[in-house]
């Protein structure tokens, strides 16, 4: 996969070289190019925003600025590029987003920052047959996207074959199955007088795997209730059975 970011920050991203994703672009598994929005302004300063139409608070960021960065962009190379552009007035980002992004060959960044980036910008990518989706990674406001996408781009690499060391942990994911993961534990077994849960040092993989989807489903019921809905009826009543 080939990921672009165009920021009027890059150092903001220098994250994705690290650690898991790190290694996975020095593997071949992922691409990364980061680009500074500010190589697309001509005038001596290098002036990426300006104030709103209508009034109010804030500025807006340029549509000349971002309309050639992003046709430079999404030029080279020459892929089928999805452009995701991180806003609190998004549809949300959930695990299911992540897994579908993850089956792309491009996702195109645009980090926009201040009151966001006129709306221009996104109509002219649309209008040119460009797949754009706005996406917010919560309900609260950030001071630019480039930290959304260091969320996103974490929760899709991830996914990628070969990215983690072990698969399974992308299918046992809580979400992967409209649940909450459970509690975990390791050695030792007791800690401060905290024992390991007797069912988890046994041997018995169907008892452990009704313990586990039990703790998930009490767990989600408490703190995810939406998501148990989701599931319908007889998942609540599984997990008031579970509790
Ligand atoms: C400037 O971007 C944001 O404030 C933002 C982006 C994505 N999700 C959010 N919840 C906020």
């Amino acid at each position: 996969m080939r990921i672009d970011v165009v920021t009027i920050f890059p150092s903001y991203l220098q994250p994705l070289r690290e650690a898991l994703l790190g290694r996975a672009i020095d593997r071949g598994l992922l691409e990364v190019a980061v680009h500074d929005l500010r190589d697309w302004t001509h005038d001596v300063h290098q002036a990426v925003d300006d104030s709103p139409y209508g009034g109010g608070p804030g500025m807006v960021m340029r549509p000349q600025v971002w309309g050639e960065a992003l046709d430079d962009v999404l030029a080279t190379p020459d892929l089928p590029a999805r452009l995701v552009v991180p806003t609190p007035a998004g549809r949300p980002f959930t695990q299911a987003t992540a897994h579908a992004w993850a089956a792309e060959e491009r996702l195109v960044f645009a980090c926009g920052r201040y009151e966001g980036i006129d709306e221009r910008v996104l109509l002219d990518a649309r209008a040119r047959g460009i797949t754009v989706d706005e996406v917010s990674i919560g309900d609260y406001v950030l001071v630019g996207g480039e930290v959304a996408v260091l969320v996103m781009v974490e929760a899709v690499a991830r996914l990628l074959p070969g990215v983690l060391g072990n698969p399974r942990s992308a299918a046992e994911d809580s979400f992967s199955d409209g649940l909450l993961e459970g509690p975990s534990y390791t050695r030792p077994e007791v800690w401060r007088e905290l024992a390991v849960p007797d069912v988890l040092r046994g041997g018995n993989h169907a008892a452990i795997a009704r313990w586990r989807r039990d703790r998930a489903l009490e767990r989600t019921r408490d703190r995810r209730p939406d998501l148990l809905d989701a599931l319908g009826p007889d998942a609540l009543d599984a997990a008031d059975r579970a509790a």
